[in-house]
């Protein structure tokens, strides 16, 4: 009997259920009509995620490094080190896909590479622990930047969170160092003013500082003043300098400017990254390409005289009698990169944003520099590359006619370079007419008699207009 009631007094009635159930249903869907109708959807979706997000970070056992590819408006270094890191970790990729590139076109036959794709997984194990890598990306929302931005996932159990921030990320960093200090390819990058970004080539340029025809003295003190400075990364420290060399590299058009900026690349193993000034809108702009070069590399600016940084530039266009309007125009193409904003990179505060970087300039015509540009401390070496002088064409006849070192015509021709001034540019493109050093030097001997015939009635003809 007592049971009976017992039960009588604790199970509820099935339409006692079925009002509390409706009760209830009325209460849920009244509430859900208020929070609807009061609080905005966005404050609404902001609320559900926080709720998801405390909740999942407390359940889930994992934690995630995010690194993104900028940081402080320059390459994200870490960033820069897991991208050339993680190719070497291909084998523990867990989706089905990869990159496959190849771009050697010295030697088409050669191994392909293999990239990384984006949303793969890759495994890594770091002292026993398990890690995750995967590359994401995202559409940009900089004005500057049209191309995706790119960030890593790195996921390890939380347990391991110290240990990977104070150890993992300094092993990858110095991995990456290696890799690419014996990278077998160098590249050259160009600067995409359309997509304000470095646009990559493999760089095959084959001159080096072997076949390059300088005088000695000036290339062995070269040689010697790189590798100290590749070398030097304690002294630039200790003199509290930013790690930085400069070079200035002057004379006429095909001296090999551009063939000893090749033998400098191929000497240091340095990327090379060639921006065209005149290309570039303002300081900002400069400021952000130049940020988003790597360590060890060149910066190359050619024919700097006429980047329009330099005074110099508009100066003649004045000289020439360019009127006012003209003039806002010009600028208007090119209307604020300026002496200081570049004088900014080659020596100011942020010249030291890039470690072990050379910057080379070269220009046909040093005179027309602005001064500022010259003074002590802004460019280190400046280095004339000249016409061709006996020394130099003692070296480029032995490149090119089998390394010969002696011929009847060496001397009459090594006198005439006393006298007429060939480029080392016009040299070569005789001695290439044949592999016969009688016909090649007869024809360089011939050529040099005739720039001899030019340059003295080019000479003579001012004063005979004068008489
Ligand atoms: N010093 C040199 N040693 C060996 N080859 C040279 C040298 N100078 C010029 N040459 C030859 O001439 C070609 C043109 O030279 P290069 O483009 O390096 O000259 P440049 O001074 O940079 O000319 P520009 O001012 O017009 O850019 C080179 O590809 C190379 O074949």
């Amino acid at each position: 009997m007592a049971s009976t009631t017992f039960f009588t007094q604790k199970i509820p009635s099935v339409s006692a259920i079925f009002s509390i159930y409706t009760s209830l249903s009325a209460f849920t869907i009244l509430f859900r009509t208020v929070l609807n109708e009061l609080i905005p959807t966005k404050v609404r979706d902001f609320i559900v995620s926080r709720f998801k997000e405390h909740f999942s970070s407390y359940f889930n056992p994992n934690f995630t490094f995010i690194i993104e590819d900028q940081c402080d408006y320059v390459t994200n270094q870490t960033f820069r080190a897991a991208e050339t890191y993680l190719p070497t970790l291909l084998a523990g990729i867990t989706t089905g896909s990869l990159l496959v590139r190849s771009s050697n076109l010295k030697n088409p036959s050669a191994k392909p590479k293999f990239g990384i794709p984006v949303n793969a997984k890759i495994s890594d194990e770091f002292e026993g622990i398990p890690l995750e890598w995967t590359l994401l990306s995202e559409r940009n929302e900089s004005p500057y930047q049209s191309r995706p931005k790119r960030y890593f996932h790195l996921t390890c159990k939380k347990e391991f969170r110290d240990k990977i921030m104070s150890e993992y990320f300094t092993y990858i960093a110095k991995a990456s160092v290696k890799i690419l200090t014996s990278r077998d390819n160098l590249k050259i990058h160009t600067y995409d003013p359309k997509d304000h970004s470095w646009e990559s080539a493999i760089f095959q340029h084959h001159t080096t500082f072997e076949t390059l025809a300088m005088e000695p003295e000036i290339k062995n003190t070269l040689m010697r003043d790189l590798d100290a400075f590749s070398n030097g990364k304690d002294f630039f420290k200790t003199v509290g300098r930013a790690w930085k060399r400069g070079y200035l590299l002057y004379g006429p058009p095909g001296t090999g400017k551009s063939s000893l900026v090749a033998a400098i690349a191929n000497h240091m193993n340095y990327n090379i990254y060639d921006l065209q000034l005149q290309s570039v809108q303002d300081d900002a702009m400069l400021r952000q390409i130049l940020t988003t070069t790597e360590n060890r590399s060149i910066l190359l600016i050619e024919d700097l005289d006429c980047s329009g940084a330099d005074a110099s530039c508009r100066k003649e266009n004045k000289d020439e009698g360019e009127d006012g309007e003209n003039q806002a125009k010009n600028n208007t193409k090119n209307p604020q990169v300026t002496l200081s904003g570049l004088l900014n990179f080659v020596d100011g505060l942020w010249s030291s944003c890039v470690e072990e970087r050379i910057i080379v300039f070269t220009t046909n015509h040093r005179e027309k520099l602005d001064p500022a540009l010259l003074r002590p401390g802004r460019m280190d070496v400046h280095i004339l590359m000249d016409y061709c002088k006996p020394n130099v064409f003692k070296k480029l006849a032995a490149l090119y006619l089998d390394y010969i070192e002696e011929h009847d015509l060496f001397e009459p021709i090594e006198k005439m370079f006393l006298e007429v001034k060939a480029t080392p540019a016009e040299v070569t493109e005789q001695l290439m007419v044949s592999k016969d050093p009688d016909v090649a030097l007869k024809g360089l001997m011939e050529f040099l008699e005739s720039k001899k015939m030019i340059e003295e009635s080019e000479e003579s003809e001012p004063k005979e207009a004068e008489e």
